[in-house]
């Protein structure tokens, strides 16, 4: 085992970190974190002596541009890496491979690679709950089989990721949070807005052109104040529906 692991997210609801930290767990003793969802994320830099998990949420089979934007000022010397896609039950097409390449760039050397799952953000019925205790077994088992990997001295990733270069096109039709008259003005969710689209003065503003509709300021709006237009969650409910009842594997590659 590790003694520390740092895990690089980017994690607006919560749960791309939960299952993050569930797999770090495995790897090392002490995990340190590294937060790309703050408005003021730091550069950082890491030796060959440290151990990286970096995990990112899938937005239309992609990693979401602001975090890759903000991944630039992060650069490893050799340093190993495990790369983690989260994805919400319907797919993570090209968004793995798109994170690999980006720590690749960035001078680490991945070790490993997982697409796992947690609870969809938007539409909470697909993978409703995850990562649950099933998943933390799981995640316990990927983290030991990582371990043996590096203690038999292999390093490189042998198992082909899935995806393709390059990488899909997201055409995202606008999802931008309405806000209700439970509204008090309490300003949390402009403070905790990853890419600051919402107004300080009059939280009801949200600027369309930077929302990455990530979801974050409808979680934790203390008045519940924010949601998605009903027709917007309805018509992409019925789009998501065939992925609803499935339960889908986390996936690792060695
Ligand atoms: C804008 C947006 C796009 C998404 N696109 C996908 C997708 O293409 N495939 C998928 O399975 N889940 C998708 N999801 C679900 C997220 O990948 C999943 O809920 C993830 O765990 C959210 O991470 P977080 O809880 O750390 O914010 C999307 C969610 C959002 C908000």
């Amino acid at each position: 085992m590790f003694s520390t692991i740092t895990i690089v997210t980017f994690s607006p609801t919560g749960g791309t970190r939960k299952a993050a930290v569930f797999l770090a767990k495995g790897l090392a003793r002490q995990i340190r974190e590294a937060d790309l969802s703050l408005p003021e994320a730091q550069p950082l830099n890491f030796t060959r002596e440290d151990l990286i998990l970096f995990a990112g949420p899938v937005y239309g089979g992609r990693i979401p541009s602001c975090m890759a934007e903000k991944l630039k000022n992060i650069r490893g010397n050799q340093t190993p890496a495990v790369v983690a896609a989260v994805y919400g039950n319907r797919a993570y097409e090209d968004a793995l491979l798109e994170l690999h390449d980006i720590v690749l760039e960035q001078g680490f050397k991945p070790i490993a690679a997982a697409a796992l799952l947690a609870e969809h953000s938007i539409i909470h019925k697909l993978a409703a709950h995850r990562p649950d205790v099933q998943d933390q077994a799981c995640l316990a088992e990927f983290s030991k089989r990582i371990l043996m990997k590096w203690e038999s001295g292999q390093r490189d990733i042998t198992s082909a990721i899935p995806g393709s270069r390059p990488y899909k096109v997201w055409n995202s039709v606008p999802k931008i949070p309405v806000v209700s008259d439970a509204c008090s003005r309490c300003g949390l969710c402009a403070q905790k807005c990853p890419v600051q689209a919402i107004s300080k003065v009059s939280p009801g503003d949200t600027d369309p052109q930077k929302c990455i509709q990530c979801m974050r300021c409808v979680s934790i709006c203390p008045a519940h104040a924010r949601s998605l237009p009903a027709q917007v969650l309805a018509a992409l409910g019925e789009h998501l529906q065939p992925f609803a009842g499935l339960r889908r594997d986390n996936a690792l590659y060695l």
